[in-house]
């Protein structure tokens, strides 16, 4: 069957991204890059990119910010707004997480991602999913091996989650299976992008058309600005 996609389908999977208003968004990032509103929606495009070629069919972004909001309409994708509310991103998964369960009765796994992996590859992603299949709550930890890139849970699992610092230890306590331990596998989902050096690790890997497309028109101010740090 054509799918559009060499992994098949992943119709039994949902992928919930969170993304703050873009003005108060990768503030480690203020002094160091021009155009930052850009760049963390080319982040956030690259990662639901490589998510959509992975084939996953159900995408929920939950975002304030009306640029996000547009960005996912026009690519179909689910959108809620969690601009009302005493928000924080466990809170804003969370309630992503809700509209996925609406969404589809028959979902297997809930994937909590980060939006800001932009070297993130459709294959790595796809063997991520896999690896998870066997266990009810499975994290692949960024790649300083602390936060969390990706949490894979059974759709039935509601606790709330644990994003923040030290939350890939949070995770593993809260009895998530570490899929990549030595952190060997997978170092595009595993590159989120906080801060310049992760930029330049996420670009060394090679990033998404998106944010090369951002990359390529501010090469110079990011250079001098790296040469500055
Ligand atoms: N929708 C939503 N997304 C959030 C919220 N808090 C954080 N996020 C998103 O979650 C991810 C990690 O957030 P943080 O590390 O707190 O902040 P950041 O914007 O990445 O970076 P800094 O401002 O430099 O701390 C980013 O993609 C944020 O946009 C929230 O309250 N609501
Ligand atoms: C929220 C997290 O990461 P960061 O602050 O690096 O985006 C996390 O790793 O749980």
């Amino acid at each position: 069957m054509e799918t559009g996609s060499p992994y098949g389908r992943m119709p039994a999977i949902a992928v919930v991204l969170a993304v703050k208003e873009l003005a108060n968004a990768k503030t480690r990032l203020t002094d160091a890059v021009p155009d930052r509103e850009k760049l963390v929606l080319a982040m956030f495009a690259d990662t639901v990119d490589a998510v959509r070629a992975a084939g996953v069919e159900h995408v929920v972004v939950v975002s304030p910010d009306a640029d996000v909001a547009a960005w996912a309409r026009h690519h179909r994708l689910i959108h809620i707004s969690d601009a009302e509310r005493d928000s924080s991103l466990n809170a804003a998964f969370a309630l992503g997480a809700d509209a996925a369960r609406t969404t589809d009765r028959q979902l297997v796994s809930i994937v909590l991602l980060q939006a800001d992996i932009p070297a993130v590859r459709p294959a790595e992603f796809a063997a991520a999913i896999a690896a998870a299949r066997p266990y009810p709550r499975a994290v692949v930890a960024d790649r300083d091996g602390t936060g969390t890139t990706m949490l894979v849970r059974q759709a039935h699992i509601t606790e709330d989650s644990s994003f923040g610092p030290g939350s890939a230890a949070a995770h593993r306590n809260a009895g998530a299976v570490d899929l990549d331990p030595l952190g060997q596998n997978w170092p595009g989902l595993r590159t989120d992008v906080d801060t310049l050096a992760d930029l330049a690790a996420a670009a060394e890997l090679g990033v998404g058309e998106h944010t090369s497309k951002w990359i390529q028109a501010r090469r110079s101010a990011v250079a001098r600005a790296r040469d500055a740090s």
